[in-house]
């Protein structure tokens, strides 16, 4: 343009010249006058041109920056026709709508066609820029169904708090496998002991004693109370994960006041682990209970400790405490503040595609992995855990990660020649050829009189790993076999009985741990069936649905533990809350789908605790109608210091106690016009058995079993009842003959003991002292 320009004015002035050398003087002088005006005019109309095109070329040129803004042009052109509608006329014109820097020299009305099209691809273009804005949706949904929900002190309880914490009663809790929580919470509770303000004395508790958690967890046990937990990990099961199971359930339980911690005047968590060998899951569980008190209305008053104790972790525990005892005494409010992100509860407002996705995105961040580890499957007792080691130091064998065999000291005594237990006498099971085995560990009670010595799992629930049925048999015959093949240098094991004990005919399942929690305790049983294996199955009466569900057995006991509510809350220590209504619901089951079975009411006697009330004992008798009673004295198995088990030899029956109940409660029953007597006993083992009396077939009571029979009705495949394989009980297992198998030589250890001769203050017989007696 500006070369044509210069060729024109040279051409005008070369005419000039020309002109002037031709004509001389005037004419040229009045040719240059007009050329001279006539260029000036040209120049000037450019330029208003120039003027009147300048605008729009600015406009252009500012919105290339705009949009481009440095990461190359080429994206203008190529978005504008693209799918999102484009970056210039989406996010240029967004940024002249919201008046950026660069939209601020930009004239307000733009060219009518292109702001109709940014409009457009403004609106679609803003998804992403909802996702960008998706932070606060985190707890949206939580904090509308709260706010509709809660009354508007709660907030205020969660931010700020001037409670004065050294009038609180403070409770530390600790959970132990291997001493080491134990020892730090008695340190933790030594340093605040020594605060000077403090107005209470604090006190210590194991949660694995607790005989229900809802007493301060749900509940709390007083409006001063200030939980300090100290807490370890192990990422193989422990006690803790029933805890921490608890926890989150009440969390997600409507009949549970949701923030039922809140009542407390603060909780503080302090960790221990092994930073070293578990790097990853360093006091990982210590901090899931942190976040789950948080989660109920906790509030902490004091930073989680975490300790590592491999390498002398003592004095940090120490350090913690003193820390924690400086705290409860500073008069500063503390902000408590509530992580709404611990919250899971849905919006109630229904969400579009992108919304929903959002919230799945941030729960995941917000609610924090720990918690979400706290249903973790595990296995039940792993091979490097405590609880292995401890089973396994008392005479388990473990088979797989749940199941367990251990000779029990009758089949022992067998084998000597030293009498079988008080199944012998009262059903003709041989001890040398029966196997003690579980086929879970675990149980859904905490019985005062359990053996277990509080270190195996407990769980409502099944919430472990699964062996199959077929390779814990296989693999419990061998541990059997093994344990049996121990005993062949033991002084007077007599042959012939040794080399039958090859051969087991008998399983108790029982021992310890609840065997109809395994999901495949029937298939299991059946199994057992196939080899010629009698089954004895022992259950807790609180897991009504298995029973319902159960195959054939050679005989199905239920443990009744205490006649009332309120007495078997406080034997049994159940974990269910409506423990008593599965209670009944088993002994319903009893009586009607499953009263071809020949049932067996097991009751414990523990002196103190349930002998009391005959009458509400022949109630659930009436309930269940069983076919026989069998009813034992307790057995003490060590001081309840530390194991969680609170009986002395104080609550050990005497067996004339244990008659005495016996007599009462078969009068009792028979007043009732319930066929009921006494019909056997194993006095050796505090043991007496009352039968119904069609088990009383001409006057002779035949409580014994026929095996052979049982087998062969089994394999008959045809329905039959626990009246068709009975066998004659003999004499010498009668009641009044003390149970004592002909055949064997009583063996006394001590001084003889008296149960044969029974007096009023006779002393229990010594071996119930040191072990269980064959369950
Ligand atoms: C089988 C096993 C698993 C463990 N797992 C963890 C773990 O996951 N995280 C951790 O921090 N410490 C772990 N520990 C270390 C214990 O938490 C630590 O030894 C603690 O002091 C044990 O406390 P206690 O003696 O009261 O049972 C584990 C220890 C054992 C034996
Ligand atoms: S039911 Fe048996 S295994 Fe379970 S706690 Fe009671 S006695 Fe122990």
């Amino acid at each position: 343009m500006d070369l044509k320009k210069d060729i024109s004015d040279h051409l005008v002035l070369l005419a000039v010249i020309a002109t002037y050398l031709l004509s001389g003087g005037r004419l040229t002088i009045g040719c240059s006058i007009f050329v001279i005006y006539a260029l000036v005019k040209h120049d000037s109309v450019q330029d208003e041109e120039l003027k009147a095109s300048q605008p729009l070329e600015q406009e252009s040129s500012l919105e290339k920056k705009s949009c481009c803004g440095g990461k190359g042009g080429s994206c203008c052109s190529s978005k504008l026709g693209g799918k999102n509608g484009g970056c210039c006329g989406g996010s240029c014109s967004t940024k002249k709508r919201l008046g950026t820097g660069v939209n601020d020299t930009v004239p307000e009305t733009p060219s009518t066609n292109d702001t109709s099209v940014s409009e457009t691809d403004f609106t679609e273009a803003f998804k992403p820029l909802k996702k960008v804005k998706k932070a606060p949706k985190v707890v949206s949904g939580s904090k509308l169904a709260r706010s509709k929900s809660e009354p508007s002190f709660f907030k205020k309880a969660l931010t700020v708090s001037n409670e004065k914490l050294t009038d609180s009663q403070i409770y530390i809790f600790y959970s132990s496998l291997q001493g080491a929580a134990q020892r730090s919470a008695k340190a933790v509770a030594k340093v605040l002991s020594e605060v000077e303000a403090l107005k209470h004395t604090p006190m210590v508790l194991n949660l694995d004693d607790l005989s229900d958690f809802d007493d301060y967890f749900v509940n709390v046990p007083s409006l001063n109370a200030l939980y300090v937990m100290v807490l370890p990990s192990y990422d193989s099961d422990s006690p803790l994960d029933f805890f921490l199971q608890s926890m989150d359930e009440n969390c997600n339980d409507f009949r549970i006041d949701k923030h039922a911690l809140r009542k407390l005047t603060g909780y503080a968590v302090l960790g221990i682990g092994d930073s070293e060998s578990w790097p990853s899951k360093f006091c990982y569980q210590a901090k899931q209970a942190d976040l789950l008190l948080a989660k109920q209305g906790g509030r902490r008053v004091f930073p989680v400790g975490e300790v590592c104790m491999k390498f002398g972790g003592d004095p940090k525990v120490i350090e913690w405490a003193k820390l924690l005892a400086e705290t409860l005494q500073d008069d500063e409010p503390i902000l408590y503040e509530y992580d709404e992100s611990l919250e899971t509860e849905e919006a109630e407002e229904p969400l579009d595609e992108l919304t929903k996705e959002t919230l799945i995105d941030l729960e995941d961040v917000g609610k924090s992995t720990e918690l979400q580890n706290v249903n973790e499957i595990k296995e039940m007792v792993a091979k490097d855990s405590p609880t292995y080691k401890n089973l396994t130091k008392q005479g388990y064998t473990i088979v797989g990660s749940h199941s367990g065999v251990k000779i029990c000291r009758w089949t022992k005594n067998d084998l000597r020649g030293r009498g079988s237990c008080y199944k012998h006498s009262l059903f003709n099971i041989v001890s040398s050829r029966c196997m003690e085995l579980t086929p879970s560990l675990a149980c859904s009670s905490k019985c005062v009189f359990c053996w277990r010595h509080g270190t195996n799992p407990v769980s409502k629930t099944w919430r472990w790993e699964v062996d199959d049925p077929e390779y814990i048999l296989e693999n419990a015959l061998k541990g059997h076999y093994a344990k049996i093949k121990q005993l062949r240098g033991v002084p007077g094991v007599i042959a012939e009985r040794f080399a039958k004990a090859f051969e087991v005919r008998h399983c108790a399942l029982s021992l310890v741990g609840e065997p109809i929690m395994y999901p495949f305790i029937s298939k299991f049983v059946s199994l057992l069936h196939e080899k010629n294996i009698s089954s004895f199955l022992v259950c807790n009466a609180q897991h009504p649905q298995p029973l319902r569900e159960l195959g054939k057995v050679t005989q199905l006991y239920v443990s009744i533990d205490a006649p009332t509510k309120t007495e078997l809350k406080k034997v049994d220590r159940p974990l269910y809350r409506d423990f008593w209504e599965r209670l009944m619901e088993c002994l319903e089951i009893l009586k009607t789908s499953q009263a071809h079975q020949r049932t067996v009411f097991r009751m414990t006697l523990v002196k103190g605790f349930n002998m009391g009330d005959v009458s509400a004992y022949a109630d659930l008798v009436q309930k269940g109608i069983p076919c026989f009673i069998e009813v034992k004295g307790a057995t003490f198995c060590g001081s309840s210091d530390g194991n969680g088990n609170p009986l002395t030899m104080q609550n050990i029956p005497f067996y004339q106690e244990c008659v005495g109940f016996v007599k009462n409660l078969s009068a009792e029953l028979q007043r009732r016009g319930l066929g009921y007597d006494v019909a056997a006993e194993h006095a050796h083992s505090n043991c007496i058995l009352i039968a119904n009396t069609k088990f009383k077939v001409n006057g002779e009571w035949w409580t014994h079993i026929d095996f052979d029979k049982f087998f062969e009705l089994l394999a008959s495949g045809q329905s039959f009842s626990h009246l068709d394989y009975i066998a004659k009980t003999p004499e010498w297992a009668l009641f009044g003959n003390g149970g004592f198998a002909p055949g064997n030589t009583r063996f006394y250890k001590k001084k003889k003991p008296s149960e044969n001769k029974p007096q009023a203050d006779e002393t229990p017989v010594s071996p119930q002292l040191t072990q269980p007696i064959a369950t």
